[in-house]
């Protein structure tokens, strides 16, 4: 579920300098948002999977087309104002990425309700949800955080990818996962992380809020707070309360791009536990995912056949919870 989906340009760009004109040698445009990028990940990876959102205008339509032609299943409530175009710039003669996102267009309160209502509609015919991304104007910081409960309600599991207010509201609702980043975690938890162990205890943290799983996601793998209900067991079925806190590692590489790697992490993490696959699995081929993302030019891009081959380079230790 993306609320702000977004065309997304994909421009490389050598030795970017600010105040000066530049010319791309390489782009890329694809219908995007995080939401989107976990559909197209889940899809490529032969899950079931239909995007859904807010689309709205010729760019709204241009999202639509270009998720219908790559066989994406999709249902978009279509709003009056346009739907916004971001535009990511990758310099490959240092590997700096700079992102450039507009806010979005602003959606009436009516609008809003249609999409509630089609959402718990498709939930009903859905183990999983995943609440991806920022805002569009005029949505209050509860979105997320109202919707996990509508879903819960119906029975459905819930990830949030998210940062800020939204996400420290979805955090008080139980959502059953979240993924930020370092940064998007530093930030909700209150402080920053100088190694395993602050992101260990931060972890801990998540999982002490009611979560069952909190994934940090690190330019070299994750740390990953789970409970033993988690997964393996399929969704929802044991109740022990045992926790674990795993580190997930993968030698760096280099990379083409990094954008949208934390949603192709976070839709191989969801594809590996809807299989119903351990801990351990889910996590090396959820790294596996995220790295090979960042092979390719465009959010969300995968080749099934590498992550097969790079899910056996993501090494896995247990970290100790430290005492807070
Ligand atoms: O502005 P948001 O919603 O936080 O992030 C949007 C975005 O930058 O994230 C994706 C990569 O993760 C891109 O497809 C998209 O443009």
């Amino acid at each position: 579920m993306t609320l702000n989906a977004a065309i997304d340009r994909s421009l490389v760009v050598p030795n970017v300098r600010l105040g000066h004109r530049h010319r791309a040698v390489e782009q890329t445009t694809l219908a995007g948002g995080k939401g989107v990028n976990v559909a197209r990940t889940l899809k490529t990876l032969g899950q079931p999977v239909i995007a859904t959102g807010f689309a709205g205008g010729a760019t709204g339509t241009r999202i639509v087309e270009q998720l219908t032609r790559d066989s994406i299943l999709n249902d978009f409530v279509r709003i009056a104002e346009e739907s916004r175009t971001n535009t990511a710039v990758f310099d490959p003669t240092n590997g700096v990425q700079t992102e450039l996102n507009e806010r979005g267009p602003a959606v009436a309160p009516g609008e809003l309700e249609l999409f509630r209502d089609k959402l718990l509609y498709l939930a009903r015919g859905a183990d999983i949800v995943v609440l991806a991304g920022s805002l569009p104007r005029d949505v209050p910081d509860t979105v997320y955080a109202d919707l996990v409960r509508d879903l819960h309600k119906v029975g459905v599991r819930v990830y949030a990818d998210t940062d800020g207010e939204p996400l420290r509201h979805v955090l008080r609702a139980e959502v059953d996962g979240v993924a930020p980043n370092q940064l998007e975690a530093e930030e909700v938890i209150g402080h920053e992380f100088a190694g395993d162990e602050d992101r260990a205890l931060a972890v801990g943290e998540l999982l002490d809020l009611g979560l069952r799983e909190a994934l940090v996601t690190l330019p070299d793998g994750c740390v990953a707070g789970v409970r033993s209900d988690a997964g393996g067991g399929g969704l929802g079925t044991a109740t022990a309360d045992a926790t674990r806190i795993l580190r997930a590692r993968i030698d760096p590489r280099e990379t083409v791009a990094r954008i949208g790697s934390g949603d192709a992490f976070l839709a191989g993490y969801i594809a590996a536990r809807y299989e119903g696959r351990p801990d351990e699995d889910a996590l090396r081929f959820a790294v596996a995912c995220g790295a090979d993302a960042t092979q390719r030019l465009g959010a969300g891009l995968v080749d099934p056949r590498q992550v097969e081959r790079l899910q056996h380079e993501v090494e896995i230790e247990a970290l100790a919870r430290p005492d807070d």
